[in-house]
């Protein structure tokens, strides 16, 4: 199956050379709900609602800036190991790309949906705008479990997937980037199938690929490092000492697990910290290093000796004064948002505070580092890798952290003096400060035809 919708919207794209099997129009409403739980999407689609109420946007602007450009879903089979076959469902959404092409992640997890890929490419849109790297947005997903498969079936499932979006991306068009349950190898499989396919090495079709294809330094870290910073940075605001304070990180990933480490490099004492088994918990401080050791040699957090076991749930309420969610979507909710102690919450993955629990976040003066601020670091460095592979031209991994920290604390301030000036929360600052870029963006081009 191949489902393509694409947006009328602004600007000379023409749409990708796909045929459409199914041309119906994506629900164009920006306030319609298409599922009965509210989840990401319904987040997303509330917080720039706020944002152009804010903005005094009309509704024509709203519907275009609520409505993804280009949808494709495609069906990726799979030749098991075993001979049998396995048929998987994958998407890719660009949200938009009124400011330059559309740059997201790739993640596989069983619970992709395309709505939630939609919630997800929304929010890299205002992501790009607000650290003022020049893409719009985007996201792509398989719904597949990747702990499920080998590395010779991942690699089959990851390059059919590339050749079924192929029309859509390139380092002009869409640049995949990692997400979770992928990573560097899976973007040398993008890259190759993409290069094989058009005929010659194109480096910056992805971004997050291994250093010795074109990758940049400091890329694998740099999600982190931007959520250390502003972690750091939100600490000042709120009068703490990085040295004198504690932390809770849930998540042990990519962005969790170098987020711990440089949390403590800083300072902080990381007491807690999970993965999807459970969590650890020391007072006092976790050996992150000793953790790292521990997860590599056994896959979990579960046994490690430096700590006790808690309950993965219990970490989020723990009294710690920086909690980092960087997991999954929906972790903080109405259900348990009232039950968190930590005064300042640095969102390290996408969506992890829902709306319901932001506003009561918000009425007990927690802190919320909203992720298009907190996690920006990784596409910031996406951007340098990208300007590195089309020039041919590598920097030192100093240059490139130097770089990261000056476009975080600048977007920060930025944020920071928005929510002042208007009584915002960090959220609706951010998201009001994107989304008038987006905008402007849109009205200079005028539309076509
Ligand atoms: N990678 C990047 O550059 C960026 C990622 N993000 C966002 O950061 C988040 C994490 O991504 P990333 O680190 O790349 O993904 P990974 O797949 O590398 O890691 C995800 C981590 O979350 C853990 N996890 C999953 N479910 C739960 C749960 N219910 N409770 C506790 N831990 C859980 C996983 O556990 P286990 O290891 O046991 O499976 C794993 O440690 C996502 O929201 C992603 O969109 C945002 C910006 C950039
Ligand atoms: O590095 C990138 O291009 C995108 C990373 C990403 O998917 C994200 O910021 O959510």
């Amino acid at each position: 199956m191949t489902t393509l919708v694409t947006q009328a919207g602004s600007g000379d794209d023409a749409a990708a050379p796909v045929a459409p099997s199914d041309p119906s129009p994506a629900d164009a409403s920006p306030s319609a709900v298409d599922h009965p739980t509210l989840g990401p999407l319904d987040d997303a689609r509330a917080q720039l609602a706020f944002a152009v109420d804010h903005l005094g946007l009309d509704d024509g602007m709203h519907r275009l800036l609520a409505t993804p450009r280009r949808e494709l879903t495609v069906s990726v089979p799979l030749r098991r190991d075993d001979g049998s076959t396995t048929l998987f469902l994958g998407h890719r959404v660009q949200h938009n790309f009124s400011r330059g092409p559309a740059k997201g992640g790739l993640r596989f997890s069983p619970n992709v949906d395309l709505d939630e890929v939609r919630a997800l490419a929304m929010w890299m849109t205002w992501k790009c705008a607000l650290v003022d790297v020049p893409y719009g947005g985007a996201k792509g997903g398989i719904a597949i479990d990747p702990r499920a498969h080998s590395q010779a079936e991942l690699e089959r499932v990851t390059r059919r997937y590339t050749s079924e979006i192929m029309p859509l991306i390139g380092p002009e068009q869409d640049i995949p980037a990692p997400d979770i349950g992928t990573d560097e190898r899976t973007m040398a499989w993008m890259m190759d199938t993409y290069s094989v396919n058009v005929g010659h090495t194109v480096p910056g079709v992805v971004t997050g690929k291994p250093l010795s294809l074109g990758g940049s330094l400091g890329r694998a870290s740099a999600t982190s490092r931007g959520v250390a910073h502003a972690a750091v940075l939100a600490m000042r605001h709120r009068g703490l000492d990085p040295d004198a304070s504690t932390a809770a990180v849930q998540g042990f990933g990519k962005v969790g697990r170098d987020a711990a480490r440089l949390l403590a490099e800083a300072g902080v004492k990381v007491e807690a910290i999970s993965d999807v088994d459970g969590a650890v918990h020391r007072a006092g401080g976790i050996d992150v290093a000793g953790l790292i050791e521990h997860v590599d040699a056994t896959g979990s957090v579960r046994g490690f000796e430096g700590g006790e076991e808690i309950d993965g749930a219990a970490l989020l309420e723990l009294d710690v004064d920086t909690l980092v969610p960087a997991a999954i979507e929906g972790v903080i909710t109405e259900a348990n948002a009232a039950r968190v102690s930590a005064r300042i919450v640095v969102e390290g993955a996408n969506g992890p505070t829902t709306e319901a629990a932001d506003a009561i976040l918000r009425e007990r003066d927690v802190l919320v580092v909203p992720d298009i601020l907190a996690n920006a670091g990784g596409v910031i460095v996406s951007y340098f890798e990208w300007v590195q592979a089309n020039q041919a031209y590598w920097w030192s991994e100093r240059e490139v952290n130097d770089k990261l920290a000056e476009r975080m604390t600048k977007a920060w301030e930025a944020v920071l003096l928005q929510a002042t000036r208007h009584g915002q929360s960090m959220r609706e600052a951010a998201t009001c400060l994107a989304v008038a870029r987006v905008t402007e963006a849109h009205q200079l081009r005028g539309l076509y035809p």
